[in-house]
């Protein structure tokens, strides 16, 4: 690859930028019809569930499990995503973690280069300090940074698995957790957004869906800037306690469920004074494994919505999608016209 081809796909880091630049350059400047307009966004009601009570209701708890199942359905009808506290994680290690991705984007940036994500300044590799990748020269960049590492908070995962398959009616709480496979992979990622001089033309997180089965978010502070879109309109999910998890179905889910649960398109915008700091861990299948509709919740009535595709073809498939801006998971529905008419 020549050199003047490679200096597209490795642009600054915004983090340095941040520190130098009162506009933000060009490329990191949305179209005017993908500006954040962020005062215009209403709240999003996304409810607050009980992950205790929603995954062991005592009997003398009326309306405890049941409650907390109730919003969480509502939840994930409306939005595709909601809040969990009394998950079980102790807020001194949510802190703690939150405090050293602090420190880490601190660091001189000649000490994160260390934890590049690029080999040898060009290769991109999924792991380390660094912006997305850009896959071409048009690509409008995100107003973050990265580092990515992994931690585990698989209770809160296999708890919340539980219950949403026990609230699409399938027979056995642990359908969806064994559909993961044993080489199921967690990755953590940390966003951080440095303060935008001009945040109504850039996006900290360009619009997307996650592939994932579930994505669990950690913010720094409980700071706002994540909006969620539904019907054509955005949303801002309002900042919550800094304990709280926020959870999100990902798009193998929605493949998985048959469509019962949606992956929601969400974005982070910036703001003018605060950073953002957040943590998203990002469960997904084992990559040898298939994504399909599951089959307990496939029959006449309600035939196989998705294709099936192996879990290594459909993160590449998402990768790309990511950075268009697109939800891969559209690209594989199967719609019911063309289903008959393949039939006949
Ligand atoms: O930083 C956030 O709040 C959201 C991050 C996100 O959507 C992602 O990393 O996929
Ligand atoms: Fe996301």
């Amino acid at each position: 690859m020549a050199a003047d081809e490679q200096q597209w796909q490795v642009p600054a880091l915004v983090q340095e930028l941040s520190a130098t630049v009162q506009e933000p350059p060009g490329r990191y400047v949305q179209p005017e019809q993908h500006r954040p307009d962020a005062a215009a966004a209403p709240p999003a009601s996304v409810p607050l569930v009980d992950l205790g009570r929603l995954s062991s209701p005592s009997p003398d708890d009326d309306d405890g499990g049941g409650d907390e199942a109730a919003k969480l359905r509502r939840a994930l009808d409306s939005w595709g995503l909601f809040q969990v506290t009394n998950h079980g994680i102790e807020a001194s290690l949510m802190d703690q973690l939150m405090s050293a991705s602090e420190e880490f984007f601190r660091q001189p940036l000649q000490v994160k280069q260390e934890f590049s994500n690029l080999n040898d300044g060009e290769q991109f590799r999924a792991e380390g300090y660094g912006n997305d990748k850009v896959r071409n020269k048009d690509q409008i960049l995100d107003w973050d940074a990265l580092h990515e590492f992994t931690v585990r908070c698989r209770t809160v995962k296999r708890d919340v698995l539980r219950a949403m398959a026990r609230m699409s009616g399938l027979d056995d709480d642990d359908h969806f957790i064994n559909q993961l496979g044993r080489r199921a992979t967690v990755h953590a990622r940390f966003n951080y957004y440095p303060p935008c001089p001009r945040p109504d033309l850039v996006m900290g997180i360009k619009p997307h869906s996650d592939g994932t089965v579930i994505t669990v978010l950690l913010v720094a502070g409980g700071a706002d800037g994540l909006q969620v879109l539904r019907d054509g309109v955005w949303y801002s999910v309002p900042a919550s306690s800094p304990h709280a998890l926020l959870i999100n179905v990902g798009e193998s889910m929605e493949v998985m469920s048959n469509g019962v649960f949606r992956s929601p398109v969400h974005r982070v915008v910036t703001s003018a004074e605060k950073e953002r700091i957040s943590l998203a861990m990002f469960y997904a299948l084992d990559p040898e494994r298939a994504i399909e509709p599951v089959a307990g919740l496939v029959d006449e009535k309600r035939p196989a919505l998705y294709k099936k595709m192996k879990a290594r073809d459909f993160l590449v498939g998402l990768s790309e999608h990511f950075s268009r801006g697109t939800r891969f998971v559209d690209t594989l529905k199967i719609t019911l016209g063309l289903r008959s008419s393949n039939r006949s």
